[in-house]
């Protein structure tokens, strides 16, 4: 179901409309509706997806087959150089996408034991990027993930691959 909460939502935690546009699009790619995953109170403050951090990214995270998807505008309070998205914050969004998958999908945090990441080409401040994660492979506790951005010109910004711990 496509964010059902979020018109009811405060303005500031709502997907914006070019958000809502390519969730859109995307579901007719899928040939079905997106499941958004519920947020966890016991996280409000998370830095990427909670709703209770006044300086969060207040993400919203749907299932796809196989793995997350999330949408990301950033503002201009989000850049480094000359309109460019930082590239730290573009590791929160990777991080938080494969790391936020793990949780819903085991019930348990995943910890990120390690984070390799390429920068590949810029975000520019005002566009919609999309972002996307996939688990590739797991021993025991340790799960191998992977996540990528996308930019609204198809290139893609930015990949990575994680390796995180789940909570015993
Ligand atoms: C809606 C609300 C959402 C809210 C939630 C939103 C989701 C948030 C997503 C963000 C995720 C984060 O950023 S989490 C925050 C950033 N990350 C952290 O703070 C993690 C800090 N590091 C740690 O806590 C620790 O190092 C752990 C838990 C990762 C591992 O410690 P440990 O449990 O003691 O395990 P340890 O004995 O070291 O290792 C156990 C086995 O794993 C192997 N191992 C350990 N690390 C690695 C590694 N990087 N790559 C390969 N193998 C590894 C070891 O070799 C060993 O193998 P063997 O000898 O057994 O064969």
């Amino acid at each position: 179901m496509e964010s059902i909460q979020n018109n009811m939502l405060p303005q500031h935690l709502q997907m914006n409309e070019t958000e809502r546009k390519l969730l859109a699009e995307e579901e007719k790619k899928y040939g079905t509706k997106l499941m958004e995953m519920p947020k966890d109170q016991k996280y409000g403050m998370c830095f990427a997806c909670g709703e209770e951090n006044p300086v969060g990214l207040h993400l919203h995270f749907f299932w796809i087959p196989n793995g997350v998807m999330a949408f990301f505008t950033p503002k201009p309070e989000h850049q480094s150089y000359n309109g460019r998205m930082h590239g730290g914050l573009i590791t929160v969004l990777l991080d938080e996408i494969m790391g936020n998958y793990l949780f819903k999908k085991e019930g348990v945090p995943a910890y990120t034991a390690r984070i390799d990441l390429r920068f590949r080409t810029p975000v520019q401040i005002g566009t919609t990027i999309r972002c996307e994660g996939h688990e590739v492979k797991r021993k025991g506790r340790l799960v191998v993930m992977e996540g990528v951005i996308i930019n609204p010109d198809g290139t893609v910004a930015a990949e990575a691959t994680s390796t995180l711990m789940l909570e015993k």
